[in-house]
């Protein structure tokens, strides 16, 4: 490449790179897979080293590539929170095992898993949890230590620490919690999260620390930063001393006498991938001596002393056996590729979905075709290309009707999804009534998946309305159904009909209404009627409420159906007024904290009170804090309530307090 024409290619991957970042650490939503970043980035290298005089002080390649947004208040970190070389074939990890021994070290390395998902850092004085916060620029990061409290792996005490300590981890989502997240998300019509990583950043860097606490996040700690008062000799040992704190680790941390071996161990974390129950990005060798570490140095943007290791993405071939069209919940149709099973990053894998019409038409996809496959993350596999078709055949054709009611579907505007708009239509029916039954929504135990799916199928079911008509003798038509089951379902069934209002229209499954919104309007309004009354403006006036949100409530209220259906709840007795307290203001303005363990109140209960009371419930102590809560067993939240000054109540005082200011 030319001079000029590799400058003109510098500049241009410079913005694109850094559009990239913004989007991957500031906004948590890539529009990237990793390995296509990668790949702009190392040309963006190649380019760099062939021509060093293109080399910029502010290019992306220099730097540390996130910021501090302004939501969080601002940490500058003592010890600076660098980012890792990397490496995509093991012969760059041997030229990195040359580099270390042409400075004069013998190599011994540790090699740990590199976890995907976001770099924190947490302080300790005195054995007790003082702040976390997220790399940011390296330099400066993010205060979250309200959301790291809320983590159950992170310990909040530290028995036997030294009085300043600081270590550095990756907070990330476990498989399990993130399958949860992605079908609550699904559910409630918000657009998931595209791979746990993301919702891993989402989580933590969240305003309100009661979201991040219900998303299951969790660490592994994989450096010491500081520790006062004790010296450490290689890396194994200062993770060693960290386990013995109490702190998830990395689940294996062997250590190496030569690069072979190393890498041996490489390929078999990358074997065991697809059975951690989390994801990694690839594997970290590190160099165990500490003073060899200070020897080798850094530069501005990563250690000399460590790389990573990026497992490519794996792609195989496999043949499209059937392509299946589902019906979700707000009757979008999905098609999904199932084809002959396929080992891939560690699982075996037969199903993809192909999303829309679209991009089957894209991909040019049919029945027979051998497709190629890839899992990018380590969870959600995707179908990139066909790489033979079968003779003579054609791209697989979106159905013009309902596969579940055979009604004719329709794009609705703006959508490139086909829906099923029949209120009637059954796999609709089927998710509508599992989250009517829901917990946060009508809470009606022992109707689950499994009796829904019966209910509709045997069609004693159809819309959420048949419910409250069901008789004993229908129950026992069901499987594994006695008259004692059936009898506790019709009882509650029977409860569900004093539910306040906001659980009805949260239950009622309109688009982007969550459990918060549905309260928000069930208080506001105070009955179904004067919701059903109510204009955009008016739902716009309540805090928290947005335009969107207003005209989903419009267009459902329009909907056939609705007027029919609401009109049946009525009868059958179904509460539609606001019984919840209208909030009071004896706590306005002011933040609690519960702690301990109260004599009469639940955690949970004590909370409700507070924000009944018009205050605000809040997970740990700061100088912001009004009041601390405090019953037995109360540990690190009193102590910093004393340290801090804040005045301390017990449950009684909480009454009193809410007496004393109330009208
Ligand atoms: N898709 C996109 O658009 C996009 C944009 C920007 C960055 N990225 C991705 O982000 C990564 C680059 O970001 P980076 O600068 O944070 O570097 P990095 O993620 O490659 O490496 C550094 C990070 O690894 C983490 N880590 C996890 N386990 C570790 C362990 N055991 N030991 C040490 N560190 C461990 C650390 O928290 C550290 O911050 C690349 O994987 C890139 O693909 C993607
Ligand atoms: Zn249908």
């Amino acid at each position: 490449m030319e001079l000029e024409q590799a400058r003109k290619r510098a500049e241009e991957l410079r913005v694109i790179i850094e559009k990239n970042n913004r989007l991957y650490y500031d906004q948590d939503a890539p529009e990237l897979e990793d390995f296509e970043y990668d790949a702009l980035n190392r040309e963006l290298k190649q380019i760099e080293t062939e021509y060093p005089e293109l080399v910029t002080a502010s290019s992306p390649t220099q730097y540390v590539g996130g910021t501090a947004s302004s939501k969080f208040s601002k940490v500058t970190h003592a010890v600076k929170m660098e980012s890792l070389q990397d490496a995509f074939s093991f012969d760059e990890l041997r030229e990195f095992d040359t580099r270390v021994r042409e400075a004069g070290i013998r190599p011994e390395y540790v090699v740990e898993a590199k976890i995907d998902g976001l770099s924190v850092s947490l302080e300790y004085r005195m054995g007790q949890l003082v702040r976390g916060s997220t790399r940011g620029d390296g330099v400066v990061g993010e205060d979250v230590t309200e959301n790291i409290m809320t983590i159950k792996d992170i310990p909040h005490e530290l028995p036997d620490a030294p009085d300043f300590l600081e270590v550095r981890g990756e907070v990330y989502m476990p498989h399990s919690a993130f399958f949860k997240l992605k079908e609550q998300q699904e559910l409630e019509d918000k657009t998931p999260f595209k791979n746990p990583r993301n919702a891993a950043a989402g989580s933590l860097r969240q305003k309100d620390s009661k979201i991040t606490a219900e998303r299951g996040l969790s660490i592994f700690v994989f450096n010491l930063q500081q520790c006062e008062g004790r010296t450490f000799r290689t890396h194994r040992e200062t993770l060693d001393y960290i386990k013995s704190l109490g702190f998830p680790v990395s689940p294996r941390y062997s250590v190496f006498e030569n690069i072979e071996d190393a890498i041996k161990e490489i390929e078999a974390i990358g074997e065991a991938r697809g059975t951690l129950g989390f994801d990694i990005d690839g594997a970290v060798i590190k160099v165990n001596d500490l003073a060899a570490r200070r020897t080798l140095g850094s530069t501005n943007k990563f250690p000399r002393w460590a790389i990573a290791f990026k497992y490519p993405p794996e792609v195989k071939e496999s043949v499209v056996r059937n392509i299946e069209v589902t019906v979700g919940r707000t009757g979008v149709l999905t098609p999904t590729a199932v084809f002959d099973p396929i080992f891939l990053a560690g699982t075996s894998v037969s199903r993809a979905s192909l999303h829309n019409g679209d991009i089957i038409a894209n991909l040019g996809v049919g029945i027979g075709d051998t497709i190629k496959v890839r899992k990018a993350g380590d969870i959600i596999p995707e179908v990139i290309g066909v790489s033979a078709r079968l003779p003579g055949n054609k791209p697989f054709a979106m159905p013009t009707t309902c596969p579940s009611c055979g009604a004719p579907v329709v794009h609705l505007q703006d959508e490139t999804a086909l829906r099923c708009v029949n209120p009637e239509c059954p796999a609709q029916s089927l998710r509508n009534l599992i989250h009517f039954a829901s917990r946060n929504a009508m809470a009606i135990d022992g109707l689950g998946e499994a009796v829904a799916v019966q209910l509709i199928d045997k069609g004693l079911v159809s819309t959420v309305a048949d419910l409250y008509t069901l008789t004993e003798e229908q129950l026992l038509t069901l499987d594994k159904f006695k008259k004692k089951s059936a009898q506790n379902l019709l009882n509650a069934i029977e409860g569900s009909k004093r539910n306040n209002l906001d659980k009805l229209i949260f239950g009622l499954g309109i688009r982007n209404i969550g459990d918060k919104a549905a309260a928000l309007l069930g208080e506001h309004f105070g009955s179904m009627d004067a919701l059903r009354q109510a204009t955009a403006e008016q739902m716009c006036e309540i805090d928290g409420f947005g335009e969107v949100m207003a005209q989903s409530v419009l267009e459902f209220f329009a909907k056939d159906g609705t007027t029919d259906l609401l009109n049946r709840l009525v009868r059958d007795g179904v509460n539609m007024q606001w019984t919840g307290e209208k909030k009071g203001t004896a706590l306005a303005g002011m933040t609690l904290v519960v702690t301990g363990t109260l004599p009469t109140l639940s955690r949970q209960e004590a909370e409700a009170l507070i924000t009944q009371n018009g205050g605000k419930a809040a997970g740990s102590v700061s100088k912001k804090t009004s009041y601390v809560v405090a019953g037995e067993a109360a540990g690190s939240k009193l102590t910093k309530a004393q340290t801090l000054g804040i005045p301390v109540l017990d449950e009684a005082g909480l009454y009193q307090l809410i007496k004393d200011n109330g009208q």
